[in-house]
């Protein structure tokens, strides 16, 4: 069931077409993450839900109420929105408590019960009540704020980049904490975020956003693997991207002749391959697709390897391709590999979403 629907939403700025015709629908209790690179719209799209801006066109409806729509603009305090930004902005003066109890009422009987209950929500324990702010870490302290935006029990929750300014390990536990906690109080999300694999690990839904515009929204699987144009198939990470004949369900393409996903119609066009689909081999035939290693980058547990495509005996260099692979089985530079491909390739342009 549909639970905030952004109907062709539009906002410019001067000369510029912040979001254009931008229609979204977010499912009740369910989490979806706005990607797309700097100046394609993201805040501005989180900035028109939370009530701090108005369209300039279209409409915005929560829960069936209308937020914005022509003259009609609910100002944000009264959307029952709740949101968490990048730095937390928890009030430096006040303790923890009074952070997290901020939008409760002080003669509320009920309030350091309701307290106690939201910190043990987020899992922040009862000895750091009279903590200030800056006597926490940064997961802490975003724990605080998103207590602090449950506390008023918002109708949805908006996440502006609130991962990232946290390390890499506590990035992944505050994400995995975040969503447990929204799904626990059944509050539906935005999530703004930098982070493509965060976006694709966080949420039921992925909106990619290019220009102002809606390039594409749908679950994390449908958009790694069917998307709509190798500009959003490079968004979302790296993509092995060949021009190709389609014949019969297949595509006739430089790493041979691979079947495609669902049905396309015969002619010329490009596919797609995610780097994980392809397999190296050692000692294979001339006949069979193969690269020469360019470059390889160490980062660790994966090095990147770079690899031209070969065709035929004459070895000819045709298309680059990069693939992540185990350092400890890496290839070396100038080394010769056969290339083998798992599963279907994607045909560019045909995406459901
Ligand atoms: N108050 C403003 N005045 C003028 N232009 C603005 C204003 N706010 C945003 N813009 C412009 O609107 C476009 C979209 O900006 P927005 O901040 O929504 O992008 P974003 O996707 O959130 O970018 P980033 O990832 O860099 O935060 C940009 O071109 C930006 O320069």
């Amino acid at each position: 069931m549909t639970f905030l629907r952004l109907e062709a939403l539009g906002k410019r700025y001067g000369s510029v077409q912040a979001l254009g015709d931008v229609t979204l629908a977010v499912a009740a209790g369910s989490r979806t993450a706005i990607v797309g690179p700097s100046g394609s719209g993201k805040s501005t799209l989180l900035r028109l839900v939370a009530g701090f801006d108005a369209p300039d066109s279209g409409r915005i409806v929560l829960d069936g109420q209308p937020l914005a729509e022509g003259a009609l603009v609910v100002p944000a305090h009264r959307r029952a929105i709740g949101m968490v930004s990048q730095d937390g902005a928890l009030f430096p003066h006040l303790s923890v408590a009074d952070n997290v109890g901020f939008g409760l009422e002080r003669r509320d009987p009920g309030r350091a019960r309701r307290i106690d209950d939201l910190m043990n929500m987020v899992e922040l324990r009862r000895e750091l009540r009279e903590r200030r702010p800056h006597e926490l870490s940064g997961g802490q302290q975003q724990r605080v704020a998103l207590a602090r935006a449950l506390a008023r029990s918002p109708r949805l929750m908006l996440l502006d980049e609130p991962f990232s300014a946290l390390d890499t390990g506590l990035r992944d536990t505050m994400r995995r904490a975040v969503a447990d906690v929204l799904q626990r109080a059944g509050v539906a999300s935005l999530l703004v975020t930098h982070d493509q694999s965060e976006a694709l690990s966080f949420a039921d839904q992925v909106a990619v956003l290019r220009e102002g515009r809606l390039a594409q929204a749908g679950s994390p699987q449908s958009l790694y693997f069917q998307p709509m144009d190798s500009a959003t198939a490079s968004f979302l990470g790296e993509a092995v991207v060949l021009d190709a004949t389609i014949r019969d369900g297949h595509a006739d393409c430089r790493l041979g002749r691979l079947p495609v996903h669902g049905a396309i119609t015969d002619g010329p066009s490009r596919i797609m391959l995610r780097p994980e689909q392809l397999h190296l081999r050692r000692g294979s035939d001339a006949s069979a697709p193969r690269g020469r290693v360019t470059a390889v980058e160490f980062a660790g547990a994966h090095s990147l390897v770079h690899l031209s495509l070969m065709r035929g005996e004459s070895g000819t260099v045709e298309t680059e391709i990069r693939l992540r692979l185990p350092s400890l089985d890496a290839p070396s530079v100038g080394e010769v590999l056969g290339l083998a491909v798992a599963g279907r390739c994607h045909v560019l342009g045909t995406a459901a979403g």
